[in-house]
């Protein structure tokens, strides 16, 4: 027996059930009863009285101050409550599970794992069609229209999706859901709504998702998604509702779950449930109060005390607005809109699924507002790697039956903390592939707006920062490492003798060195750039994070004291400490020992010849350095204006802006090991000051994109062909939070080589495919650009572009990349000026 909640107006549907399985061993008991009692009390109970309010759960999930005075009672919560008119719909275990030919259609959809297990009414052997007294179309051949050629292969899915969807019940294309006043218009799902409407035809309903791109965010149209997407790809997908639920089955879900009218929201649940997340706010304040870690969880496992278990509801939760914020996952919890609080997937047992969360962790997900393709569950590391192959079990399953039986899916996003819920979507599409991770095979799942049921928040993006995943290994060679007095060290030409010199020093005197740009390749210019030699801060807020992490560390003494000194009596990093957590350096006024001299090698700035040179359209401009770098030596540091990770997001990557991005999540994020060799230390992260029990979870970006240094020049190169490394350095004044990102050379690099290093990006950040050129590289474009006067081959890591043929010819041959333990190239034809003199003049100067 089920018990229905929601008024039958409404469209929410409540099951009794256990709670998921990550959840369920501490929320199996109401108010101190077990939980089958409380199921069982609940659909003893009748309904119960709401006084009538205008409230509305939306926004902070606060009330507005009138409505506040007409709260009913708590106890027991609406979410608890059974309403006092019958419900007609069915519980989520009778909506038919597919027919048998159906779920063959998965399999030859990709979906080839194992067909689903039986649900309980697959058990009591009831016939799907007869239960919804719907026409059975076992192999659901015609719910597309015939694509027009040409259209890529994503557009006639949505296509596809859009007629599936306005072809079932009259979904009217006026019908737009009622947004709550304070919430933002901008990228709403009306677009998808007016293409689901019955009036427009196939192709219109199609290219809606198309038009409506421009009025949403940039990139929002599903052919924006299609290139980074795998069925863009030439092999022709199957049509995306073989296997899933039929239209008759669509028609009699949207009718049971109230899809076919637009949603609004119930006001006097809304007041309920808005005294519930108070009372659980108020709940997370107490234990805050007495110093308890992690009180929202607590609060949360607590409430089956406080406030009663939510329950399972599958579609619109009564009383809560589609675009409602959610401050953290708890109170998205504790609301029932996604009660598995530290999963992706709200699912239950064997059921369809109730929820999902987008927040941009996984590298296969891709959020394109009106379409999304989302991973499934399972095989990932802590730092969201695939690491093994999914199966159709657990979320994934529920998933799977949510397309297979057409029931709404709940959508939250958010990348950061706060998360907000953009209303009901429906699975369109299931199959398997391989992942962009180790070529895992994932599952994945296309979901869709349901018209009059969603918005789009915010379309979720993976930032296109240079982040350091994991704490790289560095094994400096050694072998060839030439000391700074070696007169071996080859120099080129002064810049004024070399062609496509553009200017003699982008810094414009900020460094102790001159830094030139080439472009002997085309007429590029180099964008203007407000040149800094080290980084500030950019925001108030980031101002206020960077003074709150001086409270738990402040480097302000001898480095030394802290940590083994990195480097050698040359400055360079000395092998044995390469991999230390980081390198803690001495002021220049330290008063230790004369061994704290040889301790500045960041604080002292650049001393080697850097040059930013144009390789060519694929990469653009790049570094090297006018003379042979040791093994070891210091090259530059990533230098910006420092903002915090909330207004990194915010930034615009239709812009690029987000590609000169540097993540200074080291040490907030755990990617650095507490003791990566003997004699590390690592900076303490500060306590966040909303609440000091807790240590804080975001941190600092570097952005390099209109103020920054020579670094924001230097490319990317996978695994293998890079020949730079980067260090958090502590000097002066820096915490765990704002600290110098310093690069120092992995190998003795040769001059004239391209200077790059591993960005550790996700491969779709690199939109035309990575152009490292090595032969380990993890995502190698696939189309090179066609090969003219104006666009050269983009030249691989390692080396110079060609020139151009108007160009003069370079006067000296560059040096091919050597390898790691080839001895250095020998360059007869070059002056060979002293390095000793050119580095400590350098040096000398700051
Ligand atoms: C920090 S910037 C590096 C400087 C950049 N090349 C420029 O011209 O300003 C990062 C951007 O350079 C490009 N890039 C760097 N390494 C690349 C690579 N291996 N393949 C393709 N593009 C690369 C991408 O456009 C990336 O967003």
């Amino acid at each position: 027996m089920e018990a229905e909640r929601g008024r039958p107006a409404k469209r929410a549907r409540v099951d009794g059930g256990d709670e998921d399985q990550e959840n369920s061993k501490q929320l199996n008991t109401i108010s101190g009863q077990s939980c089958k009692k409380a199921k069982a009390a609940e659909q003893e109970e009748d309904g119960v009285a709401r006084p009538s309010t205008d409230a509305v759960l939306h926004g902070n999930g606060e009330l507005p101050a009138e409505p506040q005075q007409t709260l009913p009672a708590a106890s027991p919560s609406p979410l608890q409550e059974k309403v006092a008119e019958p419900a007609p719909a069915r519980s989520a275990e009778q909506i038919p599970p597919v027919a048998a030919a159906n779920v063959a259609a998965v399999q030859t959809n990709g979906c080839t794992g194992s067909a689903p297990e039986k649900t309980d009414s697959q058990e009591g052997g009831t016939n799907p069609s007869q239960q919804l007294g719907a026409v059975s179309t076992p192999n659901g051949e015609v719910h597309a229209p015939p694509a027009p050629d040409g259209m890529p292969a994503v557009q006639r899915e949505v296509e596809a999706a859009a007629t599936t969807l306005k072809g079932l019940k009259d979904i009217s294309a006026t019908q737009t859901l009622e947004y709550p006043a304070a919430l933002p218009m901008q990228g709403q799902s009306a677009g998808a709504s007016e293409a689901a409407g019955p009036s427009q035809p196939p192709q219109q309903s199609a290219g809606a998702s198309e038009a409506a791109g421009p009025s949403q965010v940039p990139h929002q149209s599903a052919e924006a998604a299609g290139p980074s997407q795998p069925e863009a790809a030439a092999e022709p997908q199957p049509s995306h509702e073989e296997g899933g639920a039929t239209p008759e089955m669509i028609a009699a879900v949207n009718e049971k779950y109230h899809l076919n009218e637009p949603y609004k929201v119930d006001v006097e649940a809304a007041a309920a449930g808005a005294e519930r997340l108070r009372k659980y706010r108020q709940h997370v304040a107490d234990l805050k109060a007495q110093g308890r870690m992690k009180p929202d969880m607590i609060a949360f496992k607590d409430r089956k005390v406080e406030l009663g278990t939510p329950l399972q509801v599958i579609g619109q939760i009564p009383g809560v607005a589609v675009g409602a914020k959610f401050q953290n996952k708890g109170e998205l919890a504790i609301m029932g809109v996604h009660t598995n609080i530290s999963g992706g997937i709200y699912f239950k047992g064997k059921n369809p699924a109730y929820s999902i969360v987008l927040a941009g962790n996984y590298s296969d997900d891709h959020d394109a507002g009106d379409v999304i393709d989302y991973t499934g569950m399972g095989g990932q590391d802590s730092n969201g790697r695939q690491m093994a192959d999914q199966d159709w079990v657990r979320g994934n399953l529920a998933l799977k039956l949510s397309f297979e039986q057409g029931t709404p899916i709940r959508v939250i996003r958010g990348v950061n903390v706060e998360k907000t819920y953009d209303g009901l979507y429906r699975v369109t599409k299931c199959w398997k592939e391989a992942g962009k991770d180790h070529d895992r095979i994932i599952c994945r799942f296309r979901l869709v707006p349901i018209p009059g049921h969603s918005m789009l928040s915010e379309r979720v993006i993976m930032r296109a920062r240079h982040v350091k995943r994991a704490f790289d290994v560095v094994h400096l060679q050694g072998g060839h490492r030439l000391l700074l007095s070696s007169a071996d060290l080859h120099r080129l030409p002064p810049p004024t003798e070399r062609p496509g010199l553009i200017t003699e020093d982008i810094s414009g005197g900020a460094e102790t060195v001159k830094i030139p740009a080439f472009n002997s390749v085309d007429d590029t210019p180099l964008d203007p750039l407000e040149y800094i030699r080290e980084s500030r801060i950019g925001s108030e807020a980031a101002q206020r994070r960077a003074d709150d992490a001086k409270v738990a560390y402040c480097h302000v003494f001898c480095g030394r004291a802290k940590s083994a000194c990195a480097y050698d009596e040359q400055g360079l990093v000395n092998r044995k400490h390469a991999n230390l957590p980081c390198f803690a350096e001495c002021p220049a006024t330290c008063a230790g020992s004369r061994l704290c001299k040889k301790n500045q090698v960041v604080t002292k700035g650049i001393t080697l010849p850097l040059e930013v040179v144009y390789t060519g359209p694929a990469r653009q401009w790049g570094l090297t350095c006018a003379q042979d770098i040791p093994e070891g030596a210091f090259i530059c540091e990533y230098a910006g204006s420092v903002i915090t990770d909330e207004e990194a997001d915010n930034l615009d990557a239709a812009a690029d802006h987000d590609k000169y991005l540097y993540d200074m999540s080291d040490f907030v994020r755990e990617n650095i090991p507490d003791k990566a060799d003997k004699g590390g230390f690592r900076p303490p992260v500060p306590p966040d000051p909303a609440d000091p029990t807790l240590l804080i979870e975001n941190c600092l970006t570097i952005d390099a994109r209109c103020t920054g240094n020579v670094a924001r020049f230097m490319n990317h190169a996978c695994t293998g062909g890079n020949n730079v490394f980067p260090r958090p350095v502590l000097v002066e004044g820096c915490t765990g939070l704002f600290y110098k990102v310093a690069f120092f050379a992995a190998q003795f690099i040769p001059v004239g080589t391209e200077l790059t290093y591993d960005y550790h990006w996700k491969e779709s950040h690199f939109k035309g495919g990575c152009h490292c050129g090595s032969g380990t590289c993890r995502a190698p474009a696939g189309q090179p650009p066609p090969l003219s006067a104006s666009n050269p081959p983009p030249a691989p890591a390692g080396q110079l572009p060609p020139p151009m043929a108007k160009s003069p010819p370079a006067p000296v041959p560059l040096p091919p990349p050597v390898a790691k333990d080839a001895p250095p190239a020998a360059l007869p034809d070059l002056p060979r000026a002293s390095a000793t003199v050119a580095m400590n003049t350098a040096a000398d100067a700051v």
